[in-house]
């Protein structure tokens, strides 16, 4: 297998509850994954619809139609292309969009490419506009033109490839252009997880870490992973430190609760920048609404930090809204910070006023 190592440090990966893999993940998340798609918790349709594709694809003796995985960081997209790669009995090669700049650099990935391999395209939504044309002609036909020369003495050479699976994969569907997204014969998005399943996740990880854990020890900690295997992982290893320096090593509820204490991880997940921006909203603002611009300065944080850190998981809980005239706290945003909205806020009518989009 070869990896093309392009994760960017984003104010993300400095964070216990971010979705994308830090350094420390990308150490450990070789040793959690799911070999097959049996082991694979959760996501019970795409498991279904895929074990489908991959079985007919094997009785007919044919390499696996192009999938697409969308979905957010950390469900396992990746999990799943070595998956598929395993159950067709191929190889695997990993890349991401941004490694591929060029159309060459995509040219010379596919025509090293053995028959049957699956090429896993991380962020394809991310590639650059010659090389995402040249992988229109490879996806269908199997072929590309490679370029040779300049200008007007520039010539196109077809170059032959042997069939191969494209596994792309996507935080955003909706930004891949239609003639990419058609040529993919199956699509799967992946949602996020619940509690019951990351308790599973838990389970398993800490089966394979040889970590002592305990029902609630896993509800506890499934509780607070946002729906995300990938921090479901990462929140059990920061608990397992806990219980082994300051207990006898076995996690239970009431250790995993004051351990992620510590790291200012709350009951539902939410960490100290989710927690700060809440609390500038209702304390400072009566709950809103409030310009982006002004939170963020209230926060001490970047317009883009508040946007693309914070936002998405407070609205996805139902915390914050987003409104034409600002943003607004929620009323679960005052009960979870243990405070009582005022009475316009609670109304029914001064709500719908404030909700209005
Ligand atoms: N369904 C699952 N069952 C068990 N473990 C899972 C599952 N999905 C993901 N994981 C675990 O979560 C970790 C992250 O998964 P993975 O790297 O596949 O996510 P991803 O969607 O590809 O993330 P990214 O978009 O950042 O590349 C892996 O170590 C894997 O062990």
């Amino acid at each position: 297998m070869n990896w093309d190592d392009t994760t960017d440090a984003t104010p993300d990966t400095e964070r216990l509850v971010g979705s994308v893999a830090d350094r420390e993940d990308q150490a450990v998340e070789a040793a959690l994954r799911p070999k097959d798609l049996g082991e694979f918790i959760g996501q019970e349709k795409v498991r279904e619809q895929l074990d489908l594709v991959l079985r007919a694809a094997r009785a007919r003796g044919a390499t696996a139609d192009h999938v697409l995985l969308s979905g957010a960081p950390g469900l396992g997209k990746t999990t799943l292309s070595m998956i598929i790669a395993a159950e067709m009995g191929a190889p695997i090669r990993i890349t991401s969009g941004p490694a591929i700049q060029h159309a060459g650099d995509l040219a010379a990935i596919l025509s090293s490419l053995q028959e049957g391999e699956v090429l896993f395209l991380d962020e394809i939504h991310r590639m650059s506009r010659p090389a995402e044309e040249m992988l229109y002609m490879a996806m269908e036909d199997y072929r590309v033109d490679v370029i040779v020369g300049k200008g007007p003495g520039a010539t196109a050479i077809p170059l032959e490839l042997p069939p191969f699976t494209l596994v792309g994969a996507t935080t955003r569907a909706g930004l891949l252009p239609p003639p990419l997204r058609d040529r993919f014969g199956f699509t799967a998005h992946m949602e996020f997880y619940e509690p019951a399943e990351l308790e599973r996740v838990i389970h398993r990880s800490a089966n394979l870490l040889d970590v002592e854990i305990d029902a609630q020890g896993a509800a506890e900690i499934a509780g607070r992973s946002r729906g995300t295997p990938r921090i479901a992982n990462r929140l059990l290893r920061r608990v397992r430190d806990y219980a082994q320096v300051k207990a006898d090593g076995h996690i239970t509820r009431d250790i995993a609760g004051v351990a992620l204490g510590v790291y200012e991880v709350d009951g539902r997940g939410l960490d100290r920048l989710d927690r700060a921006v809440l609390e500038a909203l209702i304390k400072l603002f009566g709950g809103g609404p409030v310009g982006l611009s002004t939170l963020a300065v209230a926060v001490g944080e970047e317009r883009e930090t508040v946007e693309e850190v914070a936002e998405p998981f407070l609205v996805r809980e139902g915390l914050l809204a987003r409104t034409p005239r600002g943003r607004v706290a929620t009323p679960a945003a005052w009960a979870h910070l243990g405070l009582t909205p005022p009475q316009q806020i609670r109304g029914t009518s001064g709500q719908q006023d404030l909700f209005r989009t």
